[in-house]
């Protein structure tokens, strides 16, 4: 038996993001075009049969470890399990700043579901694990499934897509937003038409936006800013609730021309956009 594994845990970017009604419990419905990156956090996995439970070798800043997604999804998949496993030890390389739209905590959440389910040998189904994910978080199914998604509902309703694997300047205004607040913005955009049938989105990029992109620019006059360099040199867009923002570039040299010349300050980075999430071309390398 393995008893460690090093994953990754990608970004997601929301290459748009409609906001097309209100749940009766208030949660907004969405359809989004959920795509992953080749960039992200690395969690590395190490049994402790000799130790029981669930640890953090270091924590994350300002999440307690009880509530971080990487204890919790261990936690819930001990309890789906019902009987003892052996402990665990898990390592976190943080790379995507938090609070960023996109999609860390749901992404470290689902590898720690693909993760152990591999070294526990638990042998869950994706529907599983992938409803287990659901109750952590609206973007960690589409982290446990691994392929680029259309998503309905809050997110959870998901058709395979295969949007353009371009190439991606991503920039992080410096500012932190939380999801709850721009939800709860009187003048957020809430009825954009449904779109009735999974987008091409090929070619016809224009049609779809991001629909927080209003309030926050209004909110952060950081992100505004940013959206105005960015969008100089090609469409640019807000993921999820913000804080950051992302150009696409058809090729990997055309973004790393534009990402030398940010102004000063400015942090980020340079990322292609992948349809199958690299924590599943690592398992299935794996197996
Ligand atoms: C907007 C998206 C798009 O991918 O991404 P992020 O910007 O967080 O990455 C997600 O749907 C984020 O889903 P999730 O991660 O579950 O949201 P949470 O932070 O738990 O939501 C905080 C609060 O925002 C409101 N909320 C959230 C999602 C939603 N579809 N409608 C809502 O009204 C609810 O009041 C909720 O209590
Ligand atoms: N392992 C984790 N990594 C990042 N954030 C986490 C984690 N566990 C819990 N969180 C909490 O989830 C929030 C949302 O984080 P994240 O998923 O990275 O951003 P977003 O939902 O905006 O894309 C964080 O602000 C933090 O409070």
């Amino acid at each position: 038996m393995s008893l460690g594994i090093t994953l990754p845990s990608p970004a997601k970017l929301n290459l748009f993001l409609h906001i097309v009604g209100r749940r009766p419990d208030g949660y907004h419905e969405l359809q989004t075009l959920f795509q992953f990156l080749d960039y992200g956090d690395e969690l590395t996995f190490t049994l402790t049969p000799e130790q029981p439970g669930v640890r953090l070798v270091e924590s994350v800043p300002d999440v307690p470890d009880d509530d971080n997604l990487i204890t919790r999804a261990a936690k819930a998949l001990m309890e789906h399990n019902g009987e003892e496993l052996p402990g665990v030890t898990i390592a976190i390389t943080k790379r995507l700043p938090m609070g960023g739209g996109l999609g860390g905590g749901s992404s470290n959440a689902a590898t720690t579901l693909l993760g152990l389910n591999y070294l526990w040998n638990l042998d869950l189904s994706i529907d599983q694990l992938a409803n287990i994910g659901l109750d952590l978080g609206a973007d960690v199914p589409v982290f446990v499934r691994g392929h680029a998604a259309f998503g309905e509902g809050v997110g959870e309703k998901l058709t395979n897509a295969n949007p353009p694997e371009d190439w991606f300047v991503v920039i992080k205004p410096a500012c932190n937003i939380n999801t709850g607040k721009i939800f709860s913005e009187q003048g957020l955009t809430r009825n954009t038409p449904r779109i009735k049938i999974a987008p091409a989105f090929e070619g016809d990029a224009s049609r779809y936006r991001n629909d927080c992109e209003g309030v926050v620019r209004e909110l952060y006059p950081e992100v505004n800013q940013s959206l105005e360099w960015l969008s100089k040199f090609g469409p640019a867009r807000l993921t999820g609730t913000g804080a950051c923002i992302f150009g696409r570039f058809p090729t990997e040299s055309a973004a790393r021309i534009i990402w030398e010349s940010k102004p000063s300050g400015v942090t980020g980075f340079v990322a292609k956009g992948v349809n199958v999430s690299p924590l599943h071309t690592k398992l299935t390398e794996l197996k």
